[in-house]
Order: structure tokens, then sequence, then C-alpha cells
């Protein structure tokens, strides 16, 4: 049995309690509002019932039912302390929304970093390039107008990540890229591309070093220079619940597009890029394909100045890949800078006039494909199929390394075999010559010459790429 004292002793409990939490609650805009409407209403009945007549005025005495005069006074049921609360916060959050558009914060962190904090040496120092550093040269010692009448100029652009261990995952990157030029970015996982792309857009703080883009800087005007870029991620941003159609009319008009010249742009964008049949279509329907031809498109329409295409063609069929190209290819001639990165040689050769392999945060190499593969892929490379045994492949090897000395076997694979042969005085008619006879004695089923490719250029500088713990300095 519980006794009256008792009773009374825990529904004082019960009463502080929910005067501590109501106190707590201050804090959640929901709970004032709530509060507020709820306390009002109560309010105005027990207002209208204990000042009707005198013995209402008493019976609210008895029962100990307490109400305000003023609805918003600060006790209880008075809204006063809920729309107070409600008025902080409001004031609160504008403030830290300022904070966060404004990135006050950020530029703050930059500052910090950038005048306390030394950059981490990089791991893999070996004597740069002769390309790279012509470019570096070039990049500081051009004269500021030049910085600004380029479409993107890149100057000791670094990323580090991490506090304590760093990762530095954009070394020093200098780079200036001109008008109508396509500029491949290549590397491996984790090599640094997405993290450049996301400092030149603005969408991750810069460690050090600074960039112009239309002759704006990223550190001092961002707002400025995204206003001159398109941008196709690497991850699709689309909003799920607008059609395709609407959301290149949003991006055509945010972009600045004169209205008249909307639908037309949208129409030829849908149509370039074979969207037309998924036009009115909602995106969240869309595949992985479309969705990806679509963020391409967003980055194309208008027009910028400045194009980042963050593995663009991922996903696409083979007809979208070439006619994505083709719109690519368009947008360059008309005078736009576009900065491509994939990990599809195919698309570099196709699209880059200059491309550069990043390794660990650092550019390696740079040039146009061409030049890459004279200066790092000397030689030819041999394709060859033997359709006899094991015997007669054995023989073919000896022969190959006896007439290419110097030969290197890449791979070997149920009677294919891959050869690198790097004498590069040897001409064209020669390795025909000799592998024309090669085919009868070996009875050969197929075999293929041609150019170092790419790929191989590529391959090349596998052995720099270095885990992420390596770099911890
Ligand atoms: N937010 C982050 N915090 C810490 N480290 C990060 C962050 N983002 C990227 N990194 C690291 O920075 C390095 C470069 O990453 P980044 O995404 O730029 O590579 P990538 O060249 O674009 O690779 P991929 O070809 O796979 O897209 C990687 O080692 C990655 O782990």
């Amino acid at each position: 049995m519980i006794s009256g004292r008792e009773r009374f002793q825990s529904t004082l409990g019960l009463v502080d309690l929910s005067q501590t939490l109501d106190l707590v609650f201050l804090v959640l805009p929901n709970y004032c509002l709530g509060r507020a409407f709820s306390n009002f209403y109560q309010n105005y009945h027990f207002l209208q019932f204990c000042t009707s007549s005198i013995p209402t005025e008493f019976i609210c005495k008895v029962l100990n039912i307490s109400y305000q005069t003023n609805y918003y006074s600060f006790s209880q049921p008075g809204v006063g302390r809920y729309l107070t609360s409600l008025t902080v916060q409001g004031l609160t959050f504008l403030c830290l929304l300022f904070i966060i558009e404004s990135r006050i914060l950020c530029q703050l962190w930059q500052f910090r970093r950038r005048y306390w904090s030394a950059l981490p040496e990089s791991p893999v120092s070996p004597p740069e390039d002769r390309d790279v550093a012509d470019e570096r040269k070039k990049v500081l010692e051009s004269p500021v107008e030049q910085s600004l009448s380029s479409p993107l100029v890149i100057k000791e652009l670094s990323k580090v990540y991490g506090r304590r261990d760093f990762l530095l995952a954009v070394d020093r990157m200098s780079l200036a890229i001109s008008r109508g030029e396509c500029f491949g970015l290549l590397g491996f996982n984790g090599a640094g591309k997405t993290t450049t792309f996301r400092m030149l857009t603005g969408d991750e703080t810069v460690s050090s070093g600074d960039a112009y883009i239309d002759g704006h800087s990223i550190l001092h005007s961002m707002k400025k220079a995204q206003q001159r870029i398109g941008y196709c991620p690497q991850f699709d941003p689309l909003l799920e619940h607008m059609t395709g159609r609407e959301t290149l009319c949003l991006y055509a008009r945010l972009r600045g597009v004169p209205e008249t010249y909307i639908t037309s742009c949208v129409e030829n964008m849908l149509r370039g890029l074979l969207l037309e049949a998924y036009a009115n279509k909602l995106v969240r329907t869309y595949s992985g394909g479309n969705k990806r031809k679509l963020s391409a498109g967003i980055a194309l329409i208008g027009g910028p100045p400045v194009i980042f295409m963050d593995e663009p063609s991922t996903g696409m069929d083979p007809v979208a890949r070439r006619l994505l190209w083709d719109a690519v290819t368009r947008t360059r001639e008309s005078g736009k800078a576009v900065i491509i990165t994939s990990h599809s040689m195919e698309e570099c050769e196709a699209l880059c006039t200059r491309l550069a392999i990043m390794v660990n945060g650092q550019l390696k190499c740079l040039g146009s494909p061409q030049h890459l593969k004279s200066k790092f892929g000397s030689g030819y490379t041999l394709l060859a199929k033997t359709s006899r045994g094991e015997d007669d492949l054995k023989a073919f090897k000896e022969f190959v390394e006896a007439v290419f000395p110097g030969s290197l076997l890449k791979h070997e694979h149920q009677g294919m075999v891959h050869y690198h042969i790097t004498n590069q005085k040897l001409s064209w008619a020669q390795v025909f010559g000799i592998l024309e006879k090669a085919k009868e004695k070996f009875d050969l089923e197929d075999y293929c010459v041609s150019q170092i490719t790419l790929e191989q250029v590529f391959l090349g500088f596998s052995h720099f790429q270095q885990p992420p713990d390596v770099g911890l300095v």
C-alpha cells in the first residue's frame, strides 16, 4: 500500500521531472512550436471558463487550474518562453547558415594551414620529368595578366588530408590549360585526380597554392569561379524527382542561357546524348548509363568556359560513349577548356590534346598522347599466336629473342605471346619482313605489330604508385 504522503512525494517528483524536461526540450524548435500552440489553446479555454462567472472562478481555484491573462507570459501556461526560444534559435541558425555559406571557418582553417603548418615532404621525389618541370616554370614565371586571361591556371596546388597522419593527396600541381584544349588527367586509383577536381570546384578546401578559373582565384573569388565551370562529378548528383528535360532546363537557367534559347539548347543536348526517349521520365527511373549521360549534359549545357569531367563515360554503352566524345569535341572546338579524367586510354586518345599521368598526387609526365608514346614507349608491340604445340612456341620465342635482341616477353597465354620490341632503330619494313618469314617457318596463325599504346605507357608508371600509408609523414 502506498501512503498518501508517498503518493504526494511521487507526484511532486513527476512535476519536477516534467519541468526539467520542459526546460531541456526548449532547444528543440518543433517542441517549442507544438507547446506554444497547445498552451495558447489551453490558456484561451481556461481563461474563458475561469473568468466567466464567480462559481467558475471558485471551481478553478479549488481545482488549482492556472491560467494567464497575458498569453505571452513566461509562466505556465503562457507561451513567452517558447516564442523566445524559437526566436533565439532562428537567429542562431541564421548565423550558422551565414557562416557555412560564406565558408568563413573553411577560410580560417585554410589560413591557419597555409601560414602555420608547412606542407609535409612528398614521400617519393625522384627528379621531375622535363615536361612537367617546364610547365611548372611556365606557370610560375608567367605574368599575372596571362593567368587572368587563361581559362585555367593551377599554381602549386596541394591538398593534405589528416591532422596528425598527413596524406599528401595532391602535391604542388602546376598546370596551364588554354582555350580549345582537352586535357586528360590519368592516374591509378587514389592518385589524387578527384581531389584536384574537388579543390578546383570548391567541394574541398585547398591546403596550399591557388588556381585561376577564367581569371578568378579559387581562394578569393570562388563564387565567380564556380559561375564559370561545368562539372560532371564521379558520382551522379541528380535530383531524382525531376525529369531529364526539367533537370537540363534548370541548369540552363542557372547558367544564364536566355529564356528564348533554353528549349532549343535542352533539345540539342538531349538529342546529342541520345536521351530523347527518356527526357520526360523521372531521373530515379534512369539506368546508370543514362544518369551518367545526364550528368555529362549538365556539365556541358550553356557552354561554360571550363568544364571538368570525372570519368564521364563510366557505364555508358559504346554508342553513347561515342556521342559523348562528339559532344565534348564540339565543346572543345568552340573554344572551351575541358579537363577530363578517365581510365579508358581509348577515350583519352580520342579526346585529349594533352594529357598528364598522375602518381601519388604528382604529375609524372605531360604532353600530347603521341609525345608520351614516343617518349616513354619506344619500340613496337608484337602479338603472335602459334597454331602448333609447345615446342613450336618455344622455338618461336627463341627466334624473337635472337632477331630482336633486348625484346621483353610481357604475357604468354595459350599459344599467344606478347612482346615489347625495344629496338628503336628497326623500321616497320624490317620488322614485318622478319615476321613474314617467321609466319611460314613457325606456322603462325596470326600476328600483329603496332606502336606502343598509351596503356603500356600508363602501366610503365605503375611501379611509382605507393599505398596511402607510405605517403604518411
Ligand atoms: N575525404 C578524405 N579524407 C581523407 N583522405 C582522402 C579523402 N578523400 C580522398 N582521400 C585520399 O586521397 C587520395 C586521393 O584520392 P582521390 O579520390 O583524389 O583519388 P583518384 O585519383 O580520384 O582515384 P580514383 O581513380 O579511384 O577515383 C587517396 O589516397 C584517398 O584515400
